[in-house]
């Protein structure tokens, strides 16, 4: 079995599994170039607890933090390795052999910093999930054409997920690292991923063709897919609980982080992206472009570059950080644009700009709007950014309640939309973790009493 009784509903899951549900948690990670992002969710309501190893990159500075404790660093004891301490279950030393033979075997992501902090993630598991875990779901960016609900992670599909490496990597290869590694510490464990793609899965075919010829983009398998489902999966069951002009009606669901893109959401199902074949169109983000004129690459091809230039070129130099020419974090541009750095200003004035027209062609493509949402670390915090769009955007009807924009900060959902707006604005923190955990549940679920093989 790899798949859930109704993938598309998994995917899009606004609720968490109800009673008689399996009492042991689910693991959910997001596995990154430099971090290790963990919740434990029990069957129903937010993670018990959750929490990040970050600077896991070589040379960079190990650090572990439990949601609402202090940051600390790290120790890495470099003869330690994840099988070293008792797996779950107590299955003793034959399974911690096997999984260090496992982790030596597959080799990524099972050494150094990221080995401290499987260790660390095991033990912490260990005291919070005395019982075991169900499983361990994992968001996995790219699910490929195939990727429209949560799948076991045997070796057939972390073969064919290895594949799509090249259409998001700064997130696929990180992701599959993070699979083995969790293997080898947890082999017990059924290891389950969770598609950014798949709640995009059902738009309309016009939104998935790319303006090529088709005998170029079948064979290849060339379209746009769509990225940070999970998110807007979970912005899906928030405001469904919430607003009554969710169901029947239409939303944009900005997703602005790191990575940043916006969603256009028509009762309730996804019709359009800003992302698309890969993680790299719409948007301007952190350290990547978003949407470049293809007449661009060509010149900077035929004046020097090659692919692998511009990949690090389009996906690690630019976006704010590359504009800016200091930081790809808002909260530094704000600071520098304030003191006159004019970098920081052409970045924030870029980023600003690229969102508002963004969310224009989103707007259309609904044919006009009734809600709009905001998420990620800068759709969360960022009285000023939130306030840009709106009032770009003041012409449709749009009016923010000042007041409340300000005091938005990430914490709780919070609507901020003025008495007088003609569309609804909400503030909803995500949690990509809790529909992983939902789905990877749903999944196990789907299976009956027997669980998912193991992969
Ligand atoms: N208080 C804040 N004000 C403005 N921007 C913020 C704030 N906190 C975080 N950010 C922005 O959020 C970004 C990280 O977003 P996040 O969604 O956490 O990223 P990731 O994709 O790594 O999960 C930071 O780089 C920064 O630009
Ligand atoms: C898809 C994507 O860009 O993800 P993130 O925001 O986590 O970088
Ligand atoms: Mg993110």
């Amino acid at each position: 079995m790899s798949r859930a009784a109704d993938p598309a509903a998994a995917g899009r899951a606004g609720a968490d599994t109800p009673q008689r549900a399996d009492p042991r948690p689910v693991l959910a990670v997001n596995a990154g170039s430099s971090s290790l992002k963990f919740g434990l969710y029990p069957a129903t309501g937010p993670a018990c607890f959750a929490g990040e190893a970050s600077g896991l990159e070589p040379g960079g500075r190990p650090r572990w933090r439990l949601a609402g404790g202090p940051e600390q660093a790290l120790d890495i004891e470099p003869q330690r390795t994840v099988g070293a301490l008792p797996a779950l279950g107590g299955e003793g030393p034959a399974v911690a052999a096997a999984a260090q033979a496992a982790g030596a075997a597959e080799g990524a992501g099972a050494a150094g910093a990221f080995d401290a902090a499987l260790q660390r993630l095991q033990a912490t598991v260990v005291d919070h999930a005395p019982q075991g875990l169900l499983a361990v779901a994992h968001r996995i960016v790219h699910g490929g054409a195939q990727g429209d609900g949560p799948q076991v992670l045997d070796d057939a599909a972390l073969a064919r997920l290895a594949a799509l490496s090249p259409l998001a990597p700064l997130h696929q290869p990180h992701n599959l690292d993070g699979v083995r590694a969790l293997r080898a510490a947890f082999p017990d464990v059924p290891q389950i991923g969770c598609f950014d793609t798949a709640f995009h899965a059902g738009q309309p075919e016009v939104e998935r063709l790319l303006p090529l010829p088709p005998a170029r983009t079948e064979a290849a398998g060339l379209r746009r897919y769509g990225f940070h489902g999970l998110s807007y999966a979970y912005l899906a069951g928030e405001l469904a609980a919430r607003s009554a002009r969710w169901a029947g009606g239409r939303a944009l669901l900005a997703h602005l982080g790191n990575g940043a893109s916006l969603c256009a959401v028509h009762d309730g199902r996804s019709v359009a992206s800003t992302m698309g074949f890969s993680a790299l169109d719409g948007l301007m983000m952190g350290t990547r472009s978003g949407s470049l004129d293809a007449g661009v690459l060509l010149y900077l091809l035929a004046h020097g570059d090659d692919a692998a230039s511009l990949e690090r070129l389009l996906y690690r130099e630019s976006g704010l950080k590359g504009v800016s020419g200091l930081s790809a974090d808002m909260r530094v541009l704000h600071a520098a644009a304030a003191q006159g750095h004019a970098g920081a200003q052409r970045a924030l004035a870029l980023f600003a700009r690229r969102l508002l027209r963004e969310a224009g062609a989103l707007t259309a493509v609904l044919g006009g709007l009734d809600l709009l949402a905001f998420t990620g670390g800068i759709g969360e915090h960022d009285a000023a950014v939130r306030a840009g769009l709106v009032e770009g955007l003041a012409f449709l009807g749009l009016r923010l309640d000042a007041q409340a924009n300000r005091a938005a900060t990430g914490d709780t959902v919070c609507r901020i939309d003025a008495a007088d707006s003609r569309t609804e604005i909400w503030v909803v923190p995500t949690d990509e973790g809790r529909v992983a955990a939902r789905q990877a549940r749903a999944l196990c679920a789907a299976s009956g009493p027997d669980r998912p093989e193991r992969s």
